[in-house]
């Protein structure tokens, strides 16, 4: 099976230029101006961009949160994903307490069993003792390459310090990166409690609970354990600037630190938690919630300056009713949004369009940045001879307005109801397959596959040589031996 797309403009993190993609099943084999190979199918790319397909690193696919199971599943989520130009997706294996790591990860490979896309996963440390240590590296030879650390959500999924410290360190050993959700647990409980005694019991006391000054104390802490640890950091849903300086700074001082804004904090913003509409307010429910616009000035700053380095999504969708059971109290409403089939079109048109980012930049931020810092480049987030043929035949002129009634995700919402987009995929690739096109999900259930990442990404290793020849030395004194 053979394919060629013609006549476009090829975008990626560092060039645009003119030219045909000639796809050999699964992979990109030529990437050149006026090919005249010979092709089964010609894809007519005319007046489109011609990018690397989307990847969503932060997906909550069936998660089971809050009493609940987030509604779309590795079926329906990826099918969105693909209808917005999404062609991978990672999600996150939570082990239940006591669980193995091994063991809840047989139970994301069943869910996952009927992925559209193809994904990944990382391992989240939901708890820690010497069987969690001793599977970390099991985890690894699997193909998982980052393991994820709440620092909130208390009494549930939350680590404390020294848990946090003995998993960087691991990681550290076994060539692997953690992840952090950046948030004081403790400090977040002990507002819920107090905004609730006070009686603020609706959906506009979540963002009450979680301020700034909350996230940006949890991610310095995380980087600076990660620092000591020896291990490069990401940190998932920035949302603030006390975030973002804390990962600027450390930049800044040569630590190996990634952030992650999402497309919500990027467009949505705090009132939207006043709203007078209960229902409304509660479907915006997320952790950390949606800021004020200085914020999002501060997050756009960064993907333009190179400080933050990629936009995912968090999808974790909750239809009307389960936000409902927070209703007399905002700590029960199951937190988390949707976003992965707008994640792209909403990027184009309030980022490229508006003069925020280059197109290079939106590739960059959608798709090579995390493929990158994943291990999996040029496989994925490249297009070049070689890559899996992921692609998106992007038309810039394509318009239409986001309503809930038009979205492939099984939920009743979408948080980004009534805004106009402008850029949209015409045709979606994945692994030289149709997989959407002019409205339409052409891939199957199940016709995603699990992509193996490799420990040791470049970083871990420069880190780590770096750590070993910095690291404290005893000074040799003559007549004086060592143990003495
Ligand atoms: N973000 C959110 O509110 N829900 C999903 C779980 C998480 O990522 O914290
Ligand atoms: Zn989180
Ligand atoms: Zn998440």
């Amino acid at each position: 099976m053979t394919k060629i797309i013609k006549g476009g403009t090829v975008v990626t993190a560092d060039r645009t230029y003119k030219a045909d993609v000639f796809i050999q099943h699964d992979k990109i084999v030529a990437v050149g101006p006026d090919l005249n190979h010979d092709a089964d199918h010609v894809i007519d790319a005319t007046g489109c961009y011609v990018m690397p397909g989307g990847i969503d690193p932060h997906t909550h696919m069936e998660m089971p949160f809050m009493g609940t199971h987030s509604t779309d599943d590795f079926d329906s989520g990826t099918a969105a994903a693909l209808a917005g130009g999404t062609t991978m997706t990672v999600d996150f294996c939570l082990p239940a307490p006591n669980q193995g790591l091994i063991d809840a990860l047989q139970q994301w490979y069943q869910k996952a069993g009927k992925a559209r896309t193809d994904y990944s996963f990382h391992m989240a440390i939901t708890w820690w003792d010497k069987q969690v240590f001793d599977e970390m590296p099991k985890v690894v030879e699997q193909g998982i390459n980052t393991f994820k650390h709440f620092m909130a959500y208390k009494g549930s999924l939350m680590v404390n310090d020294d848990e946090m410290f003995a998993s960087f360190s691991r990681c550290a050993e076994i060539g692997a990166m953690p992840l952090v959700h950046a948030e004081n647990g403790d400090v977040v409980a002990f507002l819920q409690q107090k905004l609730l005694a006070e009686g603020n019991n609706g959906p506009e006391a979540h963002g009450f609970s979680r301020p700034p000054e909350v996230e940006g104390e949890a991610a310095n802490r995380a980087i600076m354990i990660a620092d000591q640890a020896g291990v490069p950091l990401y940190v998932v849903h920035v949302s603030c600037e006390q975030t973002h300086e804390a990962i600027r700074r450390a930049r800044q001082k040569g630590m190996r630190v990634f952030g992650e804004p999402l497309i919500q904090h990027l467009l949505l913003d705090e009132n939207e938690y006043l709203n007078d509409d209960w229902d409304y307010a509660a479907r915006r429910v997320m952790s950390p919630p949606f800021r004020s616009k200085d914020h999002q000035n501060s997050l756009w700053a960064g993907l333009a300056a190179g400080s933050l380095q990629v936009v995912a999504t968090d999808h974790c969708a909750f239809t009307t009713e389960q936000k409902r059971m927070g209703l007399g109290d905002f700590t029960k409403i199951p937190n988390g949004t949707g976003g992965i089939e707008e994640r792209l079109p909403l990027l184009w048109t309030y980022g490229v369009r508006t003069g925020r980012l280059t197109m290079n930049e939106f590739v960059a931020a959608t798709s090579t940045n995390i493929a990158k810092i994943l291990n999996i480049y040029p496989r994925k987030g490249a297009i070049v001879e070689g890559a899996d043929a992921d692609i998106i035949i992007w038309d810039p002129e394509a318009t239409k307005t986001i309503t809930a009634g038009s979205q492939k995700s099984a939920i009743d919402y979408t948080v980004f109801e009534g805004m106009p987009v402008h850029g949209l995929p015409r045709m979606t690739l994945s692994r030289g397959r149709v997989a959407y096109e002019e409205g339409e999900v052409k891939a199957d259930t199940g016709d995603g596959r699990f992509v193996e990442r490799p420990a040791n990404p470049p970083v871990a290793k420069a880190l780590s040589t770096w750590k070993e020849l910095t690291a404290p030395r005893r000074v040799e004194r003559a007549g004086i031996p060592a143990g003495v």
